[in-house]
């Protein structure tokens, strides 16, 4: 059986968005001058599809959420080429190909999250073609269900998050992820508005539930090595992201600070740059996207080196590709879930696009056992609000 085609397509959202809030989230901008909205380069309101098909008509579907205009060039270009003809069940020959064949420049990036979408292509194709869904060819079901954390809580008002934190809570949910609004700009005051909505949202949810706390790269080592004995007492599960992606010796020294977890990775890219991380000890807990890391060939491989290291892996953002693999590793003991949303960040755009993503009940997410690949399908329910561009 040989790959016949590679479909890439950029879904760009032109449906209403929810306005950015003030200080909404900490972002690596936030250490530049610039004025105006600092998220504005990291928001998702864009995606790219990649459709693998084979010669017999099966078409598996992959997809990315960083650059999606310049991946679907990579693709296109460069990486398309490399796959049509293979046999989708060569897979790791085919991602050693597309790693090795753009390793001058692909090695993290547009480069690997390209190789990514059209991995996670192929392993839909796989399960199609064999009648199984991708966790029963990686390990099958090692959870009755999957629990879940919430995860938005963007800071905003004290009211505004603990009204929110109170609507989660009746949802079931049992872990929550928050973001922070403040950071080394802003002084002593931000340290202090920072820690009252990490209080405020402890008020809510209590002790017994699981908090996380988002800093999505827009601190720095000498502002989080302030901050983590004023948070220790709120008894953080994890503090994500505190330094920026290549500042792996600050991850280290903060988690060797051993105050605060600290998690990271979903600015990681190739099983190599994960075992970086893991080998120096920079991370407590794995965050690793799979539409960015390489796939679930590289994500499977990464899960293994982390297990042991004994480091949980708990991939970034919900979706089908983290969820098959979380559902398929013990090592990897819940998954992040983004609750259906007006289109805000974008991190939840996938649920405009894709069809067959599970709804969080209670706090838990379910898999099918019969339902090959990954289990979802390109939706046409909300096509008046994309431009798409083949
Ligand atoms: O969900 C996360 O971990 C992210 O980093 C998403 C990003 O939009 C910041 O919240
Ligand atoms: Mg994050």
């Amino acid at each position: 059986m040989k790959i016949k085609s590679v479909r890439t397509r950029v879904w760009t959202w032109k449906g209403p968005t929810v306005p950015p809030q003030g200080n909404f989230c900490t972002n690596a901008s936030d250490a530049l001058w610039m004025k105006g909205d600092a998220m504005s380069s990291f928001r998702f309101h864009q995606w790219l599809t990649c459709e693998v098909e084979t010669e017999d008509g099966t078409i598996g579907i992959g997809n990315a959420a960083l650059a999606p205009s310049v991946v679907k060039k990579a693709i296109d270009d460069w990486y398309a080429p490399l796959v049509i003809g293979e046999d989708p069940f060569d897979y790791a020959y085919i991602w050693e190909k597309m790693y090795r064949r753009s390793h001058a420049w692909g090695r993290k990036g547009i480069g690997m999250t390209a190789i990514s979408a059209i991995d996670i292509a192929i392993w839909d194709l796989m399960g199609k073609l064999v009648g199984k869904p991708v966790f029963k060819l990686l390990g099958g079901r090692t959870k009755e269900k999957i629990p879940v954390y919430y995860s938005k809580l963007y800071a905003g008002s004290i009211e505004a998050m603990q009204k929110e934190a109170e609507e989660a809570m009746k949802g079931g949910y049992k872990a929550f992820k928050s973001r922070f609004g403040f950071g080394p700009k802003d002084g002593m005051p931000g340290m202090r508005e920072n820690v009252k909505r990490v209080e405020a949202v402890r008020e809510v949810i209590g002790y017994d539930n699981d908090l996380m706390l988002e800093c999505y790269m827009g601190w720095n080592l000498d502002y989080a090595k302030r901050m983590l004995p004023k948070l220790a007492p709120y008894e953080p599960r994890w503090l994500e992201e505190p330094v920026i992606a290549d500042d792996v010796a600050g991850y280290a020294e903060l988690n060797a600070m051993n105050i605060v977890p600290i998690s990271g990775g979903e600015h990681e890219f190739s099983v190599i740059g994960c075992a970086e991380l893991i080998n120096r000890k920079a991370v407590s807990i794995l965050q690793y996207d799979t539409n960015r890391v390489g796939g679930i060939t590289a994500a499977q491989k990464i899960n293994a080196i982390a297990e042991a290291a004994q480091i949980p892996v708990i991939p970034h953002a919900g979706q089908m590709h983290n969820y098959h693999l979380t559902m398929a590793n013990t090592n990897c003991p819940i998954s992040e879930y983004f609750p259906v949303f007006d289109v805000e960040v974008g991190n939840e755009l996938f649920y405009y696009i894709f069809e067959g993503d599970p709804e969080a009940v209670d706090g838990y997410l379910q898999l099918d056992d019969d339902l090959p690949g990954l289990g979802i399908t390109i939706s046409d329910k909300h096509l008046q609000h994309f431009d798409i561009a083949e």
